[in-house]
């Protein structure tokens, strides 16, 4: 299961349990002949991660969270004595009942207490209280960056497609974009020289007022594109100054996936808005509601949030709507697919929500697979613009894909010797269950390689220690799950390893995309057991005929053999589009730039990734 799925089941209680104990320890219960409950010791199945260990992790990621999932999320910080009363009472209550075990009535009296407590304890859930640490309010640390790569001038060589009505001309340079001083200044110090394309084509069509759908591959700076135009409008129309209110009515409101990415994403509309009225907010789970409630109350014009917690804000009256200008959806594919977009629609039909006639509705991400698209049209205005910067869902042409044929007995060692051969380079590995990142973490461990991890099953505290870790060095190995798979701007990671590939195409794209960026160059190795990912073999050919990479034969023959029709896609230098309103005949409305025929070529080439 992946680790979207795992945090969407893990609100109910008995999978929180379930998850908490496989990642923690085993409890071993038993029964006296009487029917009384006695507890066991705890054992710990596997030796403490660098970091504390899990034992009070939850079993809710809260980044696809919805409110209920929020409250409800099994173990947070304090109360853990009477957590494990209460887990007492709650396990042998499910155990007395499926088993059909006579149990003591004096035992069953003392159950009825924390029964009745593990109920509150489930529906109110225990009170998160960790505050982050706040951001540096030193000059030097808010514009740290690392340099643009020398591929970064190959950006200008990538085609690019504007579909739609009327679209604006592009901007050549950061001067044409009319921002002003102070944002000119802060772009400048954060090492910004020229825009890159999506930044080129989007930051026009933003200020233009248009709706945008925008797809460019990772790291190629989706991040500025979008926040660039909407500071300079917000200062232009002189956003009300910050100020105290218990209800703050934030003009954009940005949303994304996982709570790491959402802060990356503040912090970046901080550096920006460094120095000017406008102040951005962020809210995301795991994390004090009272601490975000206080900083909120302070002034907010932009509000950047995991879905879960910003409607919980929402709930709570904290954030009102009526104000709001900009919608934007990062990694827009995976807000709007099936784990998110209830939350989603319950956002955009919140009280006081302007509809999409009132607002701007902007989407960004490297993949929109035709079904979203599709789907994200019901948040767009029907005239909205759609950007194709390269292939849509194309990988980074600036990785170098490596595959290697392997059994899944066998990966271990391999990903010994492959950590042995490339010494202290900057690594993110990936694997697909939360338990499974523990554990190649401990292993690396022990090997003498400094690794943390982030996954789901930890707090909060410890995810975030473990991406500072990370970034600073001190881990120069990161084992995750595929909640560090999309958005993560992390300097200098110079390999990632699909330990276990994901069974999604997409994902692939998004993960190998946390090398390779702003035009530096990366490695991807992928570890491919034929056993298991034979579903994912004619996408991953696609994906790397595209990419102009070499195919390996085995892959090649992999593809071939048995799953879905035979073919695929020759290297192409061409550019083609792929907004689905264009239909194969080349669509509803001209543009300029591409063929027909390519368009129609491409389209048919997206559904064979699907
Ligand atoms: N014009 C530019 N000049 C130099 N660096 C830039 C420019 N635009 C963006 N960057 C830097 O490039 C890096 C990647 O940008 P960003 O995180 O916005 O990429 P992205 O397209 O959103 O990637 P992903 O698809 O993985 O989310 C960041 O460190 C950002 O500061």
């Amino acid at each position: 299961m992946d680790e979207w799925e795992e945090q969407e089941t893990a609100t109910s209680g008995t999978c929180a349990l379930t998850s908490h104990t496989s990642n923690a320890g085993m409890f071993h219960f038993r029964f006296s002949d009487r029917g009384e409950f006695q507890r066991g010791e705890c054992r710990k199945t596997m030796e403490p991660l660098q970091e504390a260990s899990c034992a009070e992790d939850s079993a809710n990621d809260g980044d696809s969270q919805n409110n209920t999932a929020e409250r409800s999320s099994f173990s947070r910080r304090g109360g853990r004595g009477g957590g494990v009363c209460v887990w007492g009472g709650y396990i042998l209550l499910v155990i007395s009942v499926e088993f059909k075990l006579p149990v003591h009535r004096s035992a069953a009296c003392q159950l009825y207490l924390p029964l009745c407590a593990a109920f509150l304890f489930l529906t109110a859930g225990p009170r998160v209280t960790y505050v982050p640490p706040p951001p540096s309010e030193d000059e030097e640390s808010i514009f740290s960056h690392y340099e643009s790569g020398v591929n970064f001038d190959k950006y200008d060589e990538i085609l690019v497609d504007v579909s739609g009505t009327n679209p604006p001309p592009a901007i050549m340079t950061f001067d044409e974009a009319a921002l002003c001083e102070s944002l000119k200044r802060n772009v400048s110090k954060s090492g910004y020289v020229k825009p890159t394309p999506v930044q080129k084509h989007g930051i026009p069509i933003v200020s233009a007022g248009r709706d945008l759908m925008a797809c460019a591959q990772t790291g190629s700076g989706k991040t500025a594109a979008f926040l660039l135009p909407i500071l300079q409008q917000l200062m232009a129309d002189g956003a009300a100054a910050s100020c105290f209110s218990e209800t703050q009515e934030p003009e954009a409101i940005i949303v994304a996936p996982t709570r790491e990415l959402i802060n990356q994403i503040y912090l970046e509309a901080r550096k920006f808005a460094y120095g000017t009225c406008v102040r951005p907010v962020v809210v995301y789970g795991g994390v004090s509601t009272g601490h975000q409630i206080r900083d909120l109350s302070r002034g907010c014009n932009v509000l950047c949030g995991t879905p879960g917690r910003l409607l919980d804000m929402i709930g709570r009256g904290k954030v009102g709507l009526t104000k709001v200008r900009y919608l934007v959806l990062d990694e827009a594919d995976r807000m709007l697919d099936m784990g998110f977009e209830p939350d989603m629609r319950r956002l955009v039909g919140s009280p006081g929500m302007p509809s999409k006639e009132n607002r701007q509705t902007l989407m960004f991400s490297a993949t929109f697979p035709e079904d979203i698209q599709r789907l994200a049209a019901d948040f767009l205005k029907t005239d909205y613009l759609f950007l194709a910067v390269g292939i849509v869902g194309g990988a980074c042409s600036d990785v170098e894909q490596t595959f290697v044929q392997v059994t899944k007995f066998a990966k271990r060692d391999q990903l010994l010797d492959l950590l042995k051969s490339t010494g202290s380079a900057r690594t993110m590995v990936f694997v697909e269950t939360k338990r499974q990142a523990d554990f190649i973490a401990v292993i690396l461990c022990q090997e003498k390689f400094p690794t943390t991890s982030i996954h789901g099953d930890r707090e909060q505290w410890q995810r975030e220690q473990a991406l500072g870790d990370f970034r600073s060095g001190k881990c120069p190995v990161l084992v995750a799950t595929s909640v560090g798979a999309r958005g993560l701007d992390i300097p200098d990671v110079q390999l990632v390893v699909n330990f276990d590939l994901p069974n999604n195409i997409d994902e692939y794209v998004h993960r190998i995309g946390r090398t390779g960026r702003c035009g530096n160059t990366g490695r991807a190795v992928s570890f491919y057991d034929p056993e298991a990912n034979s579903e994912l073999a004619q996408s991953l050919v696609t994906i790397l005929s595209k990419a102009q990479q070499e195919v390996p034969s085995w892959l090649e023959a992999a593809a071939f053999s048995g799953h879905g029709p035979s073919g695929f896609n020759p290297p192409r230098k061409h550019f083609a589009s792929t907004d689905l309103r264009k239909g194969p005949q080349g669509g509803l409305f001209q543009d300029s730039s591409v063929t027909s025929q390519l368009a129609a070529q491409t389209a048919a080439d997206d559904e064979e990734w699907e």
